[in-house]
Order: structure tokens, then C-alpha cells, then sequence
């Protein structure tokens, strides 16, 4: 997954727009694929269990809607349907094909960022397809792909780290007192 990873981020990086890929470069990002941290980049095993029959309609939400905080995210076939994405034109949400053992490639907000928008974020969700019993449950095994933590985003955003921090403070993972505990401990460990 790491290789596919990085080969994807190489292409991405040989099609983007110059002026970017210019904004990049100041800013010590050299190559695209040379950010990718494995041990930032994560595999996920998900179990969505069923629900009760008595307590969900086929249409229920499994994952609500999304974008994931990473570079792109590879993400093999489900065990069943129900990934949907957004079409950011229209506004209209879309099933994906169950298609056995394809990829999809999710992109994520800090490819949005590093790439001035050029690539926009995925946005996604899990459903009960409507037409599909609730009581099955579904696997999904997706790789999120991450930079390191120092890696330069954007004009916004000087490295990845406060960009995670500002997502996970605003979905309530982290408050805004234990990020500046980290901050305190991190500079005493420096001392
Ligand atoms: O289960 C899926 O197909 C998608 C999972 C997902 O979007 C996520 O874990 O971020
Ligand atoms: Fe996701």
C-alpha cells in the first residue's frame, strides 16, 4: 500500500499545477511522495455492525459525511455497498460501485491544501443502501495516507501537525487545553 502510495503521490505531483508545485518547492516540499510518513500512514480494519431491524430502516447512516484529514486515502472494495460521495458540483450524493477488488482513491483535505484546491477533498459517507437489509453487517479495510507531521501545506498552514490539531480541536478529539499541554511538554522535554 505504501508503494502504490507513493507512486500515486508522484503522479499527482508530475500533473500539478506549475505555480503550485513553485509554492511547494520554496517551501522544502521537493516531491510530493517524499512527505509520505509511514508510520504517520494507517491501516484501518472497520466492522460496521448490523442494526436492529426494530430500530433501523434500510437508508440509515453507517459513517456520516466527510472528508478524510490526510493526503489521499487507498480504500479496497467494501465487504458490501453503501460508500456514497458527494459530487461537489451538484451537491447530489452517489453510490459507488461494488466492484470486487478495486481501489478507490479518496482525496483528502491536506492534498486539498498542498495543491492550492486544485484537487478537492472527498467528501464521504456510509449508508444502508435503501434497497438492502440492515441486519447484514460490512467490513472495509481503507489505508489513510499521511505526510510528516513537519511537511509545509499551505500559506494557512505552515505543517501538517497544526493543520491535524485544528481539525481534531474542532471535532472535539482534542481541546484546545491538552494541545497546549503537549505544546508545554514538548518544549520541557527541549529543556
Ligand atoms: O467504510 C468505508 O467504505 C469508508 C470508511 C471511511 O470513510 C473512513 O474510515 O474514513
Ligand atoms: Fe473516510
Amino acid at each position: 500500500m505504501l508503494e502504490l502510495g507513493r507512486e500515486l503521490l508522484q503522479w499527482i505531483d508530475e500533473h500539478m499545477d506549475a505555480a503550485t508545485r513553485e509554492q511547494l518547492r520554496t517551501n522544502n516540499v521537493t516531491r510530493l511522495a517524499e512527505t509520505l510518513d509511514p508510520t504517520n500512514t494507517m491501516m484501518r480494519i472497520l466492522r460496521y455492525p448490523p442494526y436492529d431491524p426494530e430500530l433501523a430502516a434500510p437508508g440509515a447512516t453507517r459513517a456520516s459525511a466527510h472528508e478524510d484529514i490526510n493526503l489521499i486515502t487507498l480504500l479496497p472494495s467494501g465487504s458490501a455497498r453503501g460508500l456514497e460521495l458527494r459530487d461537489h458540483r451538484t451537491g447530489e450524493w452517489r453510490e459507488v460501485p461494488l466492484v470486487p477488488e478495486a481501489l478507490i482513491i479518496n482525496i483528502g483535505d491536506m492534498l486539498e491544501q498542498m495543491s492550492n484546491g486544485e484537487y478537492r477533498a472527498t467528501s464521504h459517507r456510509v449508508v444502508v443502501p435503501a434497497d438492502e437489509d440492515v441486519s447484514s453487517d460490512r467490513m472495509s479495510i481503507p489505508t489513510f495516507l499521511h505526510p510528516f507531521s513537519s511537511t509545509y501545506l499551505s500559506p494557512k498552514y505552515a505543517t501538517a501537525d497544526a493543520f491535524l490539531t485544528e481539525r481534531l480541536i474542532e471535532l472535539g478529539v482534542l481541546t484546545p487545553e491538552q494541545v497546549a499541554e503537549k505544546k508545554r511538554q514538548a518544549v520541557a522535554a527541549e529543556i
